[in-house]
């Protein structure tokens, strides 16, 4: 029997700069905001803004923001996705029984689809399971992960047998795990506050189009608080990360965070169930910026709960889900 399996994972994330200056951020956004299955509008006219003002503007103020929660292995969103990689590769050849090769892609930036794809063919696997780390689908997201894959695959004169795994956004183990993490919260610091549950927004046409995420935000989120046992009063969710001029989904995270604040309120603790890894959208715009929004308006304690990154049930839940769409192979 072979020691390694006939098939390879390719864990897919967003992607992030190489560093926190506006150089990087620039080369970083540009790419990203390039992207139609996240900006649609029509190409000639958003060309316009996004190098007329977005890329001259934007990066330093984010470089910024990424300066205040950079580490000494990098970018949060990298360093995180590689141990993530490297824990789904000791689970599933602790499952397996033998080395199952799983490789890093970003949709935009490095480790590029091209260097993931050349890792897993070096590796001799002619069957790939694609899991984009985006628990809830969305066209701006998981659908991007599937364009720039069929990007990468274009020159290749014959294709590995492929399956994508779409979304797993009401997976059982995918729930418990982020209610095991509030539990964790609620054992370390006392359970006093309301649960806010922060989503990664998106505008509200694309979801008038058709997109699912917010319904798959709202499955997410309902399973949490049935798992947890929490009544209606006991939890919210909303949306944040605005970006641009046009209606996003609502509740904006910001917006019910300061009205919050105003109404005194004494303690909010808030996760964000969309980000598989902790990143500049959790650790600077929720655990600092809307945590200053809160206090400064007037409420008390304001506690974040940590995406799921490498936690053990998270990486187990990687594991089943791999294990769910590889059979047969
Ligand atoms: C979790 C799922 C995500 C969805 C859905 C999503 C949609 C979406 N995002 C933008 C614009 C920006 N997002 C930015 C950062 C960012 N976004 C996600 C995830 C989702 N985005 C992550 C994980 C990150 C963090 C990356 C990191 O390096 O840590 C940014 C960059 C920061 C900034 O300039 O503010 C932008 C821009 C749009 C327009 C969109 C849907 C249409
Ligand atoms: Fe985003
Ligand atoms: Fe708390």
């Amino acid at each position: 029997m072979s020691d390694q399996a006939r098939f390879g994972v390719l864990m897919a994330n967003l992607g992030t700069p190489e560093a926190p200056t506006p150089e990087a951020v620039r080369t970083y956004l540009g790419e990203f905001l390039w992207d139609p299955r996240v900006i649609d509008i029509s190409r000639p006219v958003w060309w316009a803004i996004l190098n007329g003002f977005v890329l001259r503007t934007r990066p330093k103020k984010v470089a910024e923001a990424y300066a205040s929660i950079w580490t000494e292995d990098g970018s949060p969103l990298m360093s995180v996705s590689l141990k993530q990689q490297r824990a789904l590769k000791a689970e599933l050849k602790a499952r397996f029984g033998v080395d199952v090769p799983v490789a890093l892609a970003m949709t935009y930036g490095k480790p590029s689809m091209e260097e993931a794809g050349l890792e897993l063919r070096r590796a001799g696997v002619e069957r790939i399971v694609v899991l984009p780390m985006y628990p809830q689908f969305s066209r701006s997201t998981t659908a991007a992960v599937f364009d720039r894959l069929a990007k990468a695959l274009k020159p290749c004169p014959h294709l590995p047998e492929l399956r994508m795994i779409r979304d797993f956004h009401d997976h059982p183990g995918y729930i418990k795990a982020l209610a095991n993490s509030v539990r964790e919260h609620w054992q370390q610091l006392g359970k006093q506050g309301h649960l806010l549950m922060s989503y990664h927004g998106v505008p509200k046409r694309y979801a008038e189009e058709g997109d699912p995420y917010p319904r798959h935000c709202e499955r997410t989120s309902a399973l949490v608080a049935e798992e947890l046992g929490l009544g209606p009063d006991e939890w919210t969710m909303t949306y944040q990360s605005r970006f641009g001029r046009e209606e996003w989904l609502k509740p904006y995270t910001d917006e019910v965070l300061t009205a919050w604040g105003k109404e005194g309120r004494e303690h909010v603790d808030v996760m964000c169930p969309a980000f598989s890894a902790d990143c500049l959208e959790t650790l600077e715009e929720i655990a600092m910026q809307n945590k200053e929004f809160f206090q400064d308006a007037g409420g008390g304690e304001y506690h974040y709960i940590p995406a799921l990154n490498d936690r053990d049930d998270h990486v187990a839940m990687l594991a089943s889900l791999v294990e769910q769409h590889t059979q047969g192979w």
